[in-house]
C-alpha cells in the first residue's frame, strides 16, 4: 500500500484480525446472504462493542460529556466530508451518484454542520480548537482510513468505509429511548443518525454493496472486508476516546 507523506499507516487487514469467511463460502449456509451483513457478521465483536459502548448509551440518555468527542468528531467529519465527494466521483452510474450528492448538501454541509457550529459554541469551544485542535490518535488513524479509501479512487472501497461508518452510527442512535433527551447536544446528534431518512440512507450504501459486491472476486471482497473491519475498530477506538 502507498501512504502520502506523514500518513498513518491505515492497518487494513490486521494481523489480528480473525480469519473471515470466504463470502462464496459464507453465502451458501447464511440466513441473510447480502454482501452487506458478510462484512457486518465478520466485523464482531467490535460491531456489537459500538452500538453497545457506555459512551454512546450515555448520549441517548443525556449525560455524555461531549466536548472531546465533538471536538474530535468535526475534524472526522472534514475527512468524510472529503470521501462523500470520492463517492460522487467513483459511482459507476448517474442514479448512485445522487443520494450522495444529496447526504452532502442537504445533510452534512447544512443540517450536521448548523449543529456542530453551535454545539461547540455552546461548549465553549475556541476558535482554534474548532479549526485545528490536538488530534488524539484514534482521529489520526481515522483520517488516514478515510484518506487512503478516497485516494484509491476504488467505489467499493469508499462504499466500505461510508457504510460502516453510517450503518453503526443508526445502529446505536436507533437504541435510544423515547423521549429523547431535551438538550439539543443531544437529540440533534441522535436525530441526525436515525428515523426514516437515514435509515433510507443506510439501506442505499447496503444496497450499494450488496449491488457490486458478489461480483469483486474473492481477493477484492477481502479488500473491502479490510477497510470495512478497521472502520468498525476505529469506531470501537473513539467511542473510548470520548469515554476518557
Ligand atoms: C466517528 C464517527 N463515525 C460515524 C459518524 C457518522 O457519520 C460520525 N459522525 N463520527
Amino acid at each position: 500500500m502507498e501512504f502520502q507523506d506523514g500518513a498513518v499507516d491505515a492497518q487494513v487487514n490486521d494481523p489480528h484480525d480473525a480469519p473471515a469467511p470466504v463470502y462464496e463460502v459464507w453465502r451458501t449456509t447464511a440466513a441473510d446472504p447480502a454482501f452487506s451483513e458478510w462484512l457486518r457478521s465478520a466485523s464482531e465483536p467490535d460491531w456489537t462493542a459500538v452500538v453497545t459502548h457506555p459512551f454512546a448509551a450515555a448520549i441517548t440518555t443525556g449525560e455524555a460529556d461531549m466536548r472531546r468527542y465533538l471536538v474530535q468528531d468535526f475534524q472526522f467529519v472534514d475527512a468524510f466530508t472529503a470521501l462523500l465527494g470520492a463517492a460522487v466521483a467513483g459511482a459507476d452510474r448517474f442514479e448512485s451518484r445522487v443520494p450522495f450528492g444529496r447526504f452532502l448538501g442537504q445533510i452534512v454541509t447544512d443540517t450536521e454542520r448548523s449543529y456542530f457550529h453551535r454545539a461547540l459554541d455552546t461548549l465553549g469551544v475556541d476558535a482554534d480548537d474548532v479549526t485545528s485542535p490536538e488530534l488524539e490518535p484514534v482521529t489520526v488513524r481515522f483520517q488516514a482510513l478515510m484518506d487512503e479509501a478516497r485516494l484509491s479512487q476504488e467505489y467499493p472501497v469508499i462504499l466500505a468505509v461510508l457504510c460502516l461508518a453510517e450503518w453503526i452510527y443508526l445502529g446505536w442512535a436507533s437504541r435510544a429511548a423515547e423521549p429523547s433527551p431535551e438538550e439539543f447536544l443531544y437529540r440533534e446528534w441522535i436525530d441526525l443518525h436515525s428515523g426514516p431518512d437515514f435509515e433510507a440512507w443506510v439501506g442505499f450504501l447496503r444496497g450499494e454493496l450488496d449491488r457490486l459486491g458478489p461480483s469483486l472476486g474473492e481477493a477484492g471482497q477481502a479488500r473491502v472486508l479490510g477497510f470495512f473491519r478497521e472502520a468498525a475498530r476505529l469506531e470501537r477506538g473513539f467511542f473510548d476516546m470520548a469515554q476518557g
